[in-house]
């Protein structure tokens, strides 16, 4: 797939598959386009070349409700947040059952479940009743995720889905979603995280797909250096969960005394 933004190609010739009931990790560096090839995925902007293909069927050629219940999407960049903005936390969720609803018709008793079940997946129940607008951002984000899991789509596409959390509440949504066995792909910054829970990592760089493995064959010391450019030591995690990075912090300037 290329995916070009105001004249330029910020992903070019990537082709990645994410397996069924797989949680798939997409890192890169800052700008090396993996929102640009999310963004392509669920459909808020058209590649340049190439096509999403789920289990064969061209997504870009689906009418819009049928691929919302295809495909449920967490963005980076929250545009819509503006008229959630005006919504208590469970009409937020509940925009998440809209590709499932029959125009005008009212919520029905599986609708309710979807959204009480993401609530509750989220723990974010708590604030079924309070407005959108009052939350934090981790709990912000925690109510847009639970959006997207009660849009029960077939694929689930994560643009940093911890952005903004605690560390309990990222430990606890990435074992989630590890859990869930949804066909997932995410975007994920941390690295160590990614290689806890993802069952496959691909890395990009200034647009293009440079490694594709598990977390053990992608992160190794070289690939970091080269693609992250940082130093670091790849050990095995003590409860033996695979690979765990310890970066490398240049030490203090000799003679320079710590303030
Ligand atoms: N709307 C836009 N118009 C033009 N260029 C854009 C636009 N959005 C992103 N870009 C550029 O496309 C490239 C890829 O950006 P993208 O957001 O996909 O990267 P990323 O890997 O998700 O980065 P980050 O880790 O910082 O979130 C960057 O060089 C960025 O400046």
């Amino acid at each position: 797939m290329d995916v070009r933004l105001a004249g330029r190609a910020v992903v070019s010739g990537a082709r990645l598959i994410a397996p069924p009931g797989r949680l798939t990790g997409l890192i890169g560096p800052n700008g090396s386009g993996k929102s640009s090839l999310l963004r392509a995925v669920y459909r808020h902007l058209r590649p340049a070349a190439g096509r999403v293909l789920l289990d064969g069927e061209d997504l870009g050629a689906l009418p819009p409700a049928r691929a919302a219940r295809r495909v449920a999407a967490l963005p980076q960049e929250r545009g819509e947040t503006s008229e959630a903005f005006q919504l208590t936390v469970r009409e937020v969720v509940a925009l998440g059952r809209v590709p499932h609803q029959r125009a005008f018709a009212a919520e029905s008793a599986a609708d309710r479940a979807a959204v009480a079940g993401a609530l509750a997946e989220t723990g974010m129940g708590w604030a079924a009743d309070r407005p959108f607008a009052a939350l934090s951002g981790g709990e912000r984000q925690r109510v847009l995720l639970a959006r997207a899991f009660a849009q029960a789509a077939d694929v689930l596409v994560l643009d940093e889905p911890t952005n903004h959390l605690d560390i309990r509440h990222q430990v606890e949504l990435l074992t989630l979603l590890r859990r869930q066995r949804r066909t997932t792909l995410a975007a994920l910054h941390d690295l160590n995280a990614a290689a806890a829970v993802c069952d496959r990592l691909h890395v990009l760089r200034d647009g293009r797909l440079v490694a594709s493995g598990t977390p053990r064959e992608v992160l190794r010391p070289a690939l970091l250096a080269e693609v992250f450019g940082v130093s670091a030591t790849v050990v095995e995690r003590p409860d033996g969960g695979g690979p765990l990075i310890a970066f490398h912090y240049p030490p203090d300037t000799p003679g320079e005394e710590r303030p």
